[in-house]
């Protein structure tokens, strides 16, 4: 007889718990006398919030980008939870072995967003504003299109980014558009925090490139687990992971781990799949930018590759 019971693992930010959440009522649909039972981990990216995201593999000697997700890893391994639930953009595009995505839920807006404490765009960022992102690819680009600013790190959850730019550390915070909304933040709406009004000027990604695989939810299982494979498949979104598959496939492509400069995002029409990613050279200097179109998300993410190689 089958389990009738699905351990699910998230970490405890209130983003990921948001996440657990819509992940558990997409499974009570699917499967109304299923035991959902959540298990809540704390991974190394969420203990050492005292050095750069940038350095936490290096401090703790963990794969690059792992650091979000290794601890589930292990308990996916160790069988106290059959599935983790991830903010795909954390994922290694090359998972250890034993593991593997089974997919994911509908995507969120992919958009990266300006959190200001002015209203405007990022025109309204005043000569030399200083902007606050961990990420160098948002850093990168920022510097691209308004070399005047001043970039710099900042960590943190969502909320206590939030705090720290009402609190005037920065003058702008990036964030993505996907963990704002599930947070509860519209982008139309002024956000107060701590009687401080913060706006939100989102960024299209034709002018500002978001992260591959940016606002969808993944769920990473045990190669194997063919019941949990067949749970999740019932749940997932086909034309999400047809987008993912391919901008996690250009990633992989390029070697990039979650600090090397590249924005990629992907417009699913029908069968008609259309890529761009913009790759800045570790070097410095001016980003290539391609597009390719296609149906196959393989055979796109290899041309765009080519293309820009
Ligand atoms: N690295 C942190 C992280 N991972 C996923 C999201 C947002 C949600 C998403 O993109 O799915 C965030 C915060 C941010 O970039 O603002």
């Amino acid at each position: 007889m089958t389990n009738q019971r699905i351990i699910i693992g998230t970490r405890g930010s209130d983003l990921a718990l948001v996440q657990a959440t819509a992940t558990e009522a997409a499974l009570r649909d699917a499967f109304p006398e299923l035991e959902l039972v959540r298990e809540v981990i704390r991974t190394t990216g969420d203990r050492r919030t005292d050095v750069a995201l940038s350095e936490v593999a290096k401090v703790e000697g963990v794969l690059d980008k792992g650091v979000f997700t290794k601890e589930l890893e292990i308990a996916l391994e160790d069988k106290s939870i059959d599935v983790a639930v991830h903010s795909l953009k954390d994922v290694p595009t090359v998972l250890e072995p034993g593991f593997e995505i089974a997919g994911t839920l509908p995507r969120a807006p992919i958009r990266d967003v300006l959190v200001m404490t002015v209203p405007g765009g990022i025109d309204a960022l005043p000569e030399g504003a200083t902007v606050g992102t961990s990420s160098v690819r948002r850093a990168r680009q920022l510097e691209w299109l308004r070399p005047d600013l001043k970039v710099v790190d900042i960590r943190g959850n969502v909320p206590t980014r939030l705090r720290k730019v009402a609190a005037g550390e920065f003058d702008a915070i990036m964030l993505a558009e996907a963990g704002l909304v599930r947070l509860g933040h519209p982008m139309d709406r002024v956000c107060e925090v701590e009687g401080v009004s913060l706006h939100f000027a989102p960024l299209d990604e034709e002018q500002f490139f978001p992260a591959a695989g940016q606002g969808a939810i993944g769920f990473e299982i045990r190669s194997g687990d063919d019941v949990t494979r067949e749970r999740i498949a019932s749940i997932v979104d086909g034309p999400t992971l047809v987008r993912v598959t391919a901008e996690r496939e250009f990633l992989r492509l390029l070697d990039a781990g979650c600090h090397t400069p590249v924005g990629v995002f992907t417009i699913l029409d029908g069968e008609n799949l259309t890529m761009a990613a913009r790759v800045f050279p570790d070097e410095g200097g001016e980003p290539k930018t391609g597009r390719v179109g296609g149906s196959d998300p393989i055979t796109v993410a290899k041309e765009l590759f080519e293309s820009l190689a």
